[in-house]
């Protein structure tokens, strides 16, 4: 659906964007994960055409529409929701009636707050107007730049469940963060965007089922069946339903003290990445 191709930007001297390559492909959600500072604004104000790249092209799929916000649109602070989407599609739609805001005003849980002025709207309330807009418009890419900040649980919980909706539709859909745990929960595919490069990329298969924990027992003798390595004295274990595991590991007759979840491959590419540890590309 989307290939970026080796976008590069520059401000000054400072070189943000290095060369950027990835594709999004259709019905799926692909996350750039980076700490504060490396570059995610940059580029997606380059996806959403508000900055030019130096250099490198992004090729989308004939006749297929981009749309996303970086932080949030212009909103008119003395105008209400109804007002504000009104204004901000005036120049896609021509005529818009009511029952059509409401419907996306409802998804994101905001319509009982259309009639109030945006000026009075918290962080998450605005995030929530400016994806009322976006399904509104319905692209065939969506971007969403830190989508979940400001939400509170539960909307963060909706917002992840909408996510999946659109990629249910067939959407392309790139989020940005740089909270590690969203990524995982997010992405089908996750790209560590560090030192103006994306350095690399994980897909679900790769960080999902890869959990893996760490258990305690009062003996290191296991049965046949169990996926297992012992690094430091420490047993190793491989699970995607660690309860049925743990189940089937005292039937067996282990007994087991403790329990903890090791570090995932996600997280320790992250962090060997974001140290400056990790390879380049
Ligand atoms: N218009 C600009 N002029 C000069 N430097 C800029 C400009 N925009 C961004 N930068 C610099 O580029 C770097 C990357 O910024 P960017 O906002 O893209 O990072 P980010 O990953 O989105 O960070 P955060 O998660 O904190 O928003 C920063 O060092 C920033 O100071």
């Amino acid at each position: 659906m989307i290939d970026i191709k080796n976008i590069k930007k520059k401000f000054k001297e400072k070189e943000v964007l290095k060369g950027i390559n990835f594709d999004v492909k259709e019905e799926e959600k692909f996350v750039i994960l980076g700490e504060n500072g490396a570059g995610k604004s940059t580029l997606f104000y380059i996806l959403t055409k508000v900055y030019n790249p130096d250099e490198g092209e992004i090729k989308i799929k004939k006749g297929k529409k981009l749309l996303g916000f970086v932080e949030e649109p212009q909103f008119m602070k003395n105008m209400n929701a109804y007002e504000n989407i009104k204004y901000i599609t005036s120049s896609i739609y021509k005529k818009i009636n009511k029952e059509s805001m409401d419907k996306y005003l409802k998804i994101t849980g905001i319509q009982q707050h259309a009639k109030k002025k945006v000026g009075k709207y918290s962080t998450g309330m605005k995030k929530r107007l400016a994806v009322s807009i976006l399904l509104l418009i319905d692209p065939d890419i969506y971007i969403f730049d830190e989508p979940t900040e400001g939400l509170d649980p539960i909307e963060r919980k909706n917002f992840i469940k909408l996510m999946e909706d659109l990629k249910e539709r067939g959407k392309s859909i790139i989020i940005s963060t740089h909270v590690l745990s969203e990524a995982k929960e997010m992405a089908d595919r996750v790209g560590i965007l560090h030192d103006g490069k994306i350095k690399k990329i994980l897909s679900k298969d790769e960080f999902k089922k890869n959990d893996e924990y760490i258990i305690y027992t009062e003996t290191q003798k296991y049965p046949e069946w169990l996926e297992y390595k012992i690094e430091e004295g420490k047993t190793i274990i491989k699970s995607n339903n660690i309860i049925q595991t743990l189940k089937k590991l005292t039937q067996y007759g282990v007994r087991i003290k403790d329990i903890e979840k090791n570090t995932s491959i996600l997280e320790k590419t992250f962090i060997k990445i974001s140290s400056g540890d990790g390879k380049n590309d």
